[in-house]
């Protein structure tokens, strides 16, 4: 496999970016494609139709929402592979399954009917053989106060007036989800241990390890 850069990634590798919402996704996505002169898969949150009324309405939004963001979510992964992969992605898909869609549903605001038909799609579109999981799960991790701190410095407005028992929930559950996963490969990195703004040369550690992930993974695969 032919590499154009020096840590060892692969041309091809599919590298998703996972976390909470504020915890630097974006940031780190677009930090990464750049060094590795790889594509970006961005999540819609401009002209999403339904994020902003979510916010306001979670009991009838909900359900819209999660369809919203499978369909878009599904479109993106067609051009990862009809350009065959280097590409890093901001959020995985199964944090709308395991984290939002199952939150909603557990807090009330999403109907169990709605919920089952959803997982169902999800599970019809995503979970099986067909559908190719990323070399690696980069999985941003930092405190809460932390995570809580940059959402206020971004300033989307509906996040802001989302009270904060919202995203303490979520951070939580993010802390549990990822315990768990096992769908692909995962990778922890704390937010104090980079800083994007001030020396972008912080990341080559970061993906000098991500490419021993991700050769070991491929040569256990290969062997
Ligand atoms: N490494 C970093 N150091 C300091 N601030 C950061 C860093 N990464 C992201 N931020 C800031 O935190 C906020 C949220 O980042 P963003 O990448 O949009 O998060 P996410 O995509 O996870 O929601 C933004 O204001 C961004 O500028
Ligand atoms: N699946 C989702 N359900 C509800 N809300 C979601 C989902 N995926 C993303 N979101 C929200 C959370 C944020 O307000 C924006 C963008 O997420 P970010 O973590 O800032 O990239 O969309």
């Amino acid at each position: 496999m032919t590499r154009n850069n020096p840590y060892g990634i692969p041309n091809d590798a599919v590298i998703t970016i996972a976390g909470t919402v504020g915890v630097g996704k974006s940031t780190m996505t677009q930090a990464l494609a750049d060094k590795l002169n790889f594509r970006t898969s961005f999540e819609k949150v401009d002209g999403n139709p339904y994020l902003d009324k979510f916010y306001y309405d979670f009991e009838r939004w909900s359900f819209h929402l999660q369809i919203y963001f499978l369909a878009e979510r599904f479109k993106e992964q067609k051009r990862l592979f009809e350009y065959g992969g280097g590409f890093v992605q901001d959020r995985s898909i199964y944090e709308d399954t395991g984290i939002f869609a199952k939150m909603h549903r557990e807090k009330g605001t999403m109907t169990p009917t709605d919920h089952e038909t959803y997982t169902s799609l999800f599970e019809s579109m995503v979970m099986t053989p067909y559908f190719p999981h990323p070399d690696l799960l980069i999985y941003l991790e930092g405190s809460f106060d932390d995570v809580l701190g940059r959402l206020k410095t971004r300033g989307r407005k509906m996040e802001q007036e989302t009270p904060i028992e919202y995203w303490k929930e979520m951070y939580d559950r993010y802390e549990n989800w990822i315990d768990d996963f096992n769908t692909c490969p995962v990778m922890r990195v704390n937010i104090n241990d980079y800083d994007l703004f001030n020396d972008k040369s912080s990341l080559d550690p970061i993906l000098e390890k991500m490419g021993d992930f991700i050769q070991t993974k491929r040569d256990l695969v290969r062997s």
